[in-house]
Formats: structure tokens, C-alpha cells, sequence
């Protein structure tokens, strides 16, 4: 952490949302950020040269759960930008021209059987999201994701798979990693941390490293949170790893408390 606290006005700290600030709930919109979590996180983004979320959620959408203005929110896997205190979300244009595609796939795709198995769509604008997070049976309602997947490739769209939820979007090449290279051109920092728990986050890890072989950070710290449904390549690409929010908490916490005076 030294090279972090040593300095913090030339660090930066990039944060997922889902199962890293705000703990894993069934129901999507019932995601929040505690507020012992909060205010850690608070007392960094006054101190820190860069505070931001990097989320699979809508922008504006990550700044409700999060519960703070101030700060900057890249939302939909790196697809769009929420500026600390704006007021309007810039979105990446070519995947704003794929709005339209996605959600006559989403409408077309939709059905009795999806409706049956409790299958729930998550409208991300740019991208469909289907969640089977504790329906009756979880297999075959994964199962039948196989098969929208399958149909939305064939309709030249790209899918991703996260913590038992599907994503359709535009085939358009924007991640987490993409997001936080825009985002650190125009951020004066030295080292930069990120910490997530799913596969979409191993981007970000993977930019932060290719950030310091080209010289643009001197040092990045890749934290992975665990929890019974981490993926490999996360645990595998993560150079710390702690124990799901209540850990992450913890790292804030170290920060907080390391630059208080
Ligand atoms: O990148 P993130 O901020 O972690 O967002 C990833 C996805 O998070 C949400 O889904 C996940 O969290 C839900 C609430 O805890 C949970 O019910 C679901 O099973 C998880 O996959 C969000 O709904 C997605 O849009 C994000 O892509």
C-alpha cells in the first residue's frame, strides 16, 4: 500500500460495484453500498487523485447504488462515462448505434419459456441483461441462456457471461480495460488500483499491467474479491486477494486511515 498512501494525490483508486462495494443480492435492484463502506470511500475521494467506479452497471445506474456525486462512474463495462458531477452520461457512439439492434434482439428473443423459468431482463440500454440469480432451477435457466446466446451471436451481436447473468451487446470492442485507459489519459496519477470480483473485472487488471510496461504507471495493484462463485482467471490475475465487500471495506479502510492526517 505504500506507494499509495505515501502520495495519494498521484494515485488512483478504481473500484467494480457489484460483489466489491455493494454485496451480492438476487434481486438487482435491491443493491446498495453499506454506509460503513461509504464512508471510507467518502473521506478517499477527497483525498485520492483519482476515485472512480468502473462498472457492468448503467453509469447512472452504479452512482444511485454507490450513493456518491462526486466521484466518476464508467458504466456499462466501459461503454459509457458519468463524470464526477455531471449531469449527463457520455456514451461510446458506436455502441449508442447499436441500441436499436440490441433491443429489437431483446423483444424478439423474449418468450413464454424464459418467463416461465422466472428469467429476468436487466434493460442496460446498450445491452440486454438476463438474470437467473434464485430461480426455481437455475441449471435449465442457464441453460436456455445458452441458447439466446447462441441466437445472438448468430445475429452478429457479442455476449458475456458474469455471476449468473447474461449480457447481449454490441459487438463493439469496449471493456473495463478500455474504460480505465480512457480514463487514466486524463488523469495526472503514478499508480492506480483496481479491485473486482468477476470475469469482466480481469480487464482491468490486464490494462493496469499493460499501463505499467508502457511506462504510463509506475506501479498498479490488481485486488481480487473473492466469494463461492469466484472464476479462475480472476484469483489468477489477481496479485491480492480479499475476502468479498467486507474485505474490500478493509482495503478502503487502510487507505482512509493511512492518509487521515
Ligand atoms: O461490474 P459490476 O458493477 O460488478 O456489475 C456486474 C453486474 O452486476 C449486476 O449483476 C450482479 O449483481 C446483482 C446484484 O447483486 C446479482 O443479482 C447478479 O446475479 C449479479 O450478476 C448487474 O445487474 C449487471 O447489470 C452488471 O453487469
Amino acid at each position: 500500500m505504500a506507494p499509495f498512501v505515501d502520495d495519494p494525490r498521484r494515485a488512483g483508486v478504481l473500484l467494480d460495484v457489484d460483489g466489491t462495494l455493494a454485496p451480492i443480492v438476487r434481486h438487482a435492484d435491491d443493491a446498495h453500498v453499506p454506509e460503513p463502506t461509504r464512508l471510507p470511500l467518502i473521506a478517499i475521494a477527497r483525498r485520492f487523485g483519482l476515485v472512480a467506479c468502473i462498472s457492468g452497471r448503467r453509469a447512472s445506474v452504479a452512482r444511485r447504488i454507490v450513493s456518491l456525486g462526486s466521484i466518476t462512474y464508467v458504466g456499462n463495462h466501459g461503454g459509457e462515462v458519468l463524470r464526477g458531477g455531471a449531469t449527463s452520461v457520455d456514451v461510446v457512439p458506436e455502441i449508442a448505434e447499436w441500441t436499436g439492434r440490441v433491443r429489437a434482439f431483446a423483444k424478439d428473443v423474449w418468450s413464454d419459456e424464459l418467463l416461465r423459468l422466472r428469467i429476468r431482463e436487466e434493460d442496460k440500454d446498450t445491452i440486454a441483461a438476463y438474470h437467473w440469480r434464485g430461480v426455481p432451477d437455475e441449471a435449465a435457466a442457464q441453460e436456455a441462456m445458452e441458447g439466446v446466446a447462441d441466437r445472438a451471436r448468430a445475429a452478429g451481436l457479442a455476449t458475456h457471461w458474469g455471476r449468473k447473468v447474461l449480457e447481449v451487446r454490441a459487438p463493439v470492442e469496449a471493456t473495463k480495460g478500455t474504460g480505465i485507459r480512457k480514463l487514466l489519459e486524463a488523469h495526472d496519477v503514478d499508480v492506480a488500483l483496481f479491485a473486482g470480483d468477476d470475469r469482466t473485472d480481469v480487464d482491468a487488471f490486464d490494462t493496469l499491467r499493460e499501463l505499467v510496461a508502457e511506462g504510463a504507471l509506475r506501479a498498479a495493484l490488481c485486488v481480487g474479491v473473492t466469494s463461492d462463485e469466484t472464476p479462475d482467471e480472476l484469483t489468477d490475475g489477481a496479485d491480492l486477494l480479499v475476502d468479498g465487500p467486507v474485505g474490500v471495506r478493509t482495503v478502503l479502510e487502510v487507505l482512509a486511515d493511512a492518509t487521515a492526517a
